[in-house]
């Protein structure tokens, strides 16, 4: 955890001081396994990350910016998933990006530390660079919120957040992909957007930060829905983010903080991915409007 502090606080100040820093930090660099794009961002990120694990017991390193598992310390006993930078898309306009961690044990086979349930992690959490840098993780026992502060540049705790309200009246979808998303989501966000005379009987606010670091500590700070589901674009059919380094740490840090995290049909914490990049869909927040979100798919 300190290194990855430590290595955080070099980000805020790399990311704040953007083109002051000589270049731009969005700049494309290359491809990654997904086929992503790179931004430079992407790749400064990874490189400060694998560079401090060693010595911190960590046996294996997987990133969303390296095709395999890369083994650190022989003698680790941990293994550290990382997207080392979330929200690329917003790098160049001044909007929150983050980073999302997740710490499981490691097995002797690198691949089979990270092809296991969520529900064994043993930390998850992110780090949000936005207006203020944020620290939030769970240990499995609650969430833990520490702020940089950028006059000693030392992550200082600060109040947990409230339990995630059961209702809420906001939801975050990218709608420009209505047309093509699986009928219960259509119809949910449909009944969403037909307010109070609607069947759910409330007015509905919309957010889409397209940064999945800062729609999560949105909803952790006031509540809300967010859904990635499948959609028929070739390659999205089950939707965007990724299990292992993405949805599995966001889940467990919902989960502790009283939300609820599924893939649309079932508890995302007890879905085992197939391989390390594999993508799921995502729906997770207020319980109420996710279980809503289940009982539209069992129609
Ligand atoms: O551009 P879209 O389809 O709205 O997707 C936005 C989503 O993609 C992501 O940027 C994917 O993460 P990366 O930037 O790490 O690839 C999420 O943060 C965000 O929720
Ligand atoms: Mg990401
Ligand atoms: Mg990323």
């Amino acid at each position: 955890m300190q290194a990855l502090a430590r290595v955080a606080a070099d980000l805020a100040l790399t990311i704040a001081r953007g083109p002051l820093g000589g270049g731009s930090l969005a700049a494309e660099v290359g491809n990654n396994s997904d086929g992503d794009n790179q931004k430079a961002l992407d790749v400064i990120a990874d490189e400060a990350f694998a560079a401090a694990l060693p010595g911190t017991g960590v046996r294996w390193y997987a990133s969303e910016e390296q095709e395999e598992v890369v083994e650190i310390d022989a003698d680790g006993t941990l293994g550290l998933a990382i997207d080392p930078l979330d929200g690329s898309s917003n790098i160049d306009v001044n909007v929150s990006i983050g980073t999302i961690f997740s710490i499981r044990p490691a097995q002797p086979d690198a691949e089979d530390t990270f092809l296991r349930p969520g529900r064994e992690q043993i930390a998850g959490g992110y780090i949000v660079y936005g207006p203020m840098t944020a620290m939030v993780v769970t240990f499995g026992d609650g969430v833990l919120t520490f702020v940089l502060d950028p006059e000693d540049r030392v992550f200082k705790p600060v109040d947990s957040p409230k339990p995630i309200p059961a209702a809420t009246k906001e939801f975050a979808i990218n709608a420009s992909n209505a047309l093509r998303w699986e009928a219960p989501v259509q119809a949910y966000v449909t009944d969403c957007q037909k307010g109070e005379a609607g069947p759910l009987g409330k007015t509905f606010n919309m957010r889409w930060v397209a940064s999945l670091v800062a729609e999560t500590h949105r909803i952790l700070s006031r509540g809300g829905i967010f859904l990635y589901p499948g959609d028929s674009r070739k390659g999205y059919e089950m939707g965007r983010l990724r299990m292992v380094y993405e949805c599995a740490p966001i889940a467990m840090l919902i989960e502790q903080a009283g939300g609820r995290a599924t893939t649309g049909r079932a508890p995302l914490l007890d879905q085992v991915p197939d391989k390390l990049h594999a993508r799921t869909p995502l729906v997770f927040g207020s319980t109420e409007e996710v279980d809503r979100v289940t009982a539209y798919h069992q129609t």
